[in-house]
C-alpha cells in the first residue's frame, strides 16, 4: 500500500462471494462515518440490469470490464469504503488500482459458511452450475493464494457476527495502517 493523499486511503474488502464484504463494508463505513460503495451494486445501478442479466447477456468479460471501470471511479472518490465483488481482486489490474489507492483486506471465510450463505441465493451467476458447491469450493481454492496477496487478512468464521467481524477489521487496520483512520 502506497502512503499519503486522499486517494490513497480507501479501505478496500476483498474475498470470496458471501464472505461478508457487503454486510462488512456497509457497517464499517456507518462506524467510521465514510462514504460506502459496493462494486455490484454500483455496476447494477450503472446498467440498470441486474448481475446474472449482466452475464446472461453480455457475458462474464463485459461484465469484468464495467467492473474495473467502476473500481477506478469509486477508489477515485476517495477515503471510501469499497466492497468488491469476489473476482475484482483476481485481475492485476484491479489489484494495483487498489493498492495504489488504499489497504485492501481480505476477509476469510471457510467453505462451510459460504456454502451456508450462498446456497439458497440464484444471484451468483458463477454458481450456477450443476455441482454448486463443488464449485464454490474450487474457486475458494484457486483463489485463495490470490486472495493472500492482500496488506491485510482478517477471518470471518460462521460463528462471528457482523459486528464481531467489524470490529477485526478495524483492530487490524489500527495495528498495520493506522494513518487510514485518522481523522484530518
Ligand atoms: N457474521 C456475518 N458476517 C457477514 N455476513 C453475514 C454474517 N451473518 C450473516 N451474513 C449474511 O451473509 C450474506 C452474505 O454476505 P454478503 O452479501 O455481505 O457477502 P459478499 O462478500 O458481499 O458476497 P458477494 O461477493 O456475492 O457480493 C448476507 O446476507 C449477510 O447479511
Ligand atoms: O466471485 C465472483 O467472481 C463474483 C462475485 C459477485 O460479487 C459478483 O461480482 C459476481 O457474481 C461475480
Ligand atoms: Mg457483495
Amino acid at each position: 500500500m502506497a502512503d499519503g493523499g486522499l486517494m490513497r486511503r480507501n479501505i478496500v474488502l476483498i474475498g470470496m462471494m458471501g464472505a461478508g464484504k457487503t454486510a462488512i463494508g456497509a457497517e464499517l463505513a456507518r462506524r467510521l462515518g465514510r462514504p460506502f460503495w459496493d462494486t455490484d451494486a454500483e455496476i447494477e445501478r450503472a446498467a440498470a440490469m441486474t448481475i446474472p442479466e449482466i452475464f446472461a447477456r453480455d457475458g462474464e468479460e463485459f461484465f469484468r470490464a464495467r467492473e474495473s471501470e467502476v473500481l477506478s471511479r469509486v477508489l477515485a472518490a476517495g477515503e471510501g469504503i469499497v466492497s468488491t465483488g469476489g473476482g475484482a481482486w483476481t485481475r492485476e489490474p484491479n489489484r494495483q488500482r487498489i493498492s495504489d489507492a488504499g489497504v485492501s483486506i481480505w476477509l476469510d471465510c471457510d467453505a462451510d459458511t459460504l456454502w451456508h450463505r450462498v446456497r439458497s441465493r440464484p444471484t451468483r451467476p458463477l454458481l450456477q452450475t450443476a455441482d454448486p458447491r463443488g464449485t464454490l469450493e474450487r474457486m475458494l481454492a484457486e483463489r485463495s493464494p490470490i486472495y493472500a496477496l492482500a496488506d491485510l487478512r482478517v477471518t470471518a468464521g460462521r460463528s462471528d457476527s457482523i459486528d464481531d467481524t467489524t470490529n477485526r477489521v478495524i483492530d487490524a487496520i489500527n495495528a498495520h495502517h493506522p494513518q487510514i483512520l485518522e481523522t484530518k
